[in-house]
């Protein structure tokens, strides 16, 4: 559905983005991480068509966001991290503002108001001054504007930026909603927001794509480190010493920490520095041992610590 090819962005020759290339289908939810100033704003701005690529292409289902802008334009919302609501308009008059300037035909633009208002949860608010509205209604004002014209793609800059946990909540469930009829591209710095809404992530720093998979994979895809956590039943000093010598003897060497030790049950922790998958082996040594295990469960890395680990920057180490 929406493809970029080669997409770069320089600002007076300073780097904004860089070699962009990837692809969103039609129905997926994406997540778009990246620490401050990594690029999310300026791709996001070029996929809406506020922005023009340095080089490459923008293409929604074939056709170029640029040269062919209005028309695809109107397949296009776009919520800006700060949302261009007008203080001194009324919910209703903002919303019939928007229909008009979105080229919502004129006899459909009461229906397609009052279906925002609903949808959005406004009801009961449509007479409010917007600058008397809370943060969060705010928001689903701005995404009422969004969305008005029935876009195909939907381009959300941090939906959830200053919003109590509540709010969050309340602006998620309505995304996911919103997912359902429409693609969405999603900026976000909260990691969690990413595994609950999104079939898939993309990760940038410094201008570059450093990751594209599911939000469950990410965790697999870092190659360094197989770590296994073990609950078997026995006495340590009985344990510990065979599955020392048997790590130590292994293809790549598995480091071995007790986590916990009650009652004859022991929790310990290996890994190896490679994704060397091990298990099978050490299930057959501690069965040929007679040390029943109780678990055995492969730990793969949350989203955090592989995004913490694509995107620390030389600078960010040295700060460390
Ligand atoms: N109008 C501009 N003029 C010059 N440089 C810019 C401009 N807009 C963005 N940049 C630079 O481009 C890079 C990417 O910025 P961008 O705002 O896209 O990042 P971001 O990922 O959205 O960051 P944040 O999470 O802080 O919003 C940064 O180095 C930024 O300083």
């Amino acid at each position: 559905m929406l493809k970029l090819d080669q997409v770069s962005k320089t600002y007076n020759g300073q780097r904004g983005v860089q070699d962009l290339d990837f692809s969103m289908e039609r129905g997926e939810i994406v997540g778009f991480l990246g620490p401050n100033g990594a690029g999310k704003t300026t791709t996001m701005r070029m996929i809406t068509g506020y922005l023009r690529p340095t080089e490459g292409k923008i293409l929604l289902d074939g056709m170029s966001v640029h040269e062919q802008g209005r028309k695809v334009r109107s397949r296009i919302g776009y919520l800006p991290e700060t949302p261009p609501l007008y203080p001194d308009m009324t919910v209703l008059s903002y919303l019939q503002f928007v229909a008009k300037l979105r080229d919502v035909p004129a006899r459909e633009q009461k229906l397609r108001v009052d279906e925002m208002v609903s949808r959005l949860g406004l009801s009961g608010r449509e007479h409010q001054m917007i600058r008397s509205l809370s943060k969060g209604y705010k928001q689903r004002t701005g995404l009422a504007g969004a969305i008005i014209h029935k876009p195909d793609l939907l381009v959300l800059d941090e939906p959830t930026s200053g919003l109590d946990p509540n709010q969050i909540m309340e602006i998620r469930d309505l995304i996911k909603e919103l997912g359902e009829n429409h693609t969405v591209l999603l900026s976000t710095h909260i990691l969690p927001e990413v595994s609950a809404l999104c079939s898939r992530v993309l990760i940038i720093n410094q201008g570059k794509l450093v990751l594209d998979g599911s939000p469950d994979s990410v965790g697999n895809s870092m190659g360094d480190a197989f770590e296994v956590h073990l609950t078997v039943k026995g006495e340590a000093e009985h344990v510990m010493p065979i599955l020392t010598s048997w790590g130590n003897g292994q293809e790549h060497p598995i480091t071995l920490g007790m986590h916990s030790q009650s009652e004859e049950i022991l929790q310990l922790r290996l890994s190896t520095p490679t994704q060397y998958d091990y298990r099978e082996a050490l299930f057959y040594k501690l069965a040929s041992e007679h040390i029943p295990i109780l678990e055995m469960k492969k730990q793969d890395q949350t989203l955090e610590e592989v995004f913490q680990k694509l995107t620390m920057t030389e600078e960010g180490r040295e700060r460390k």
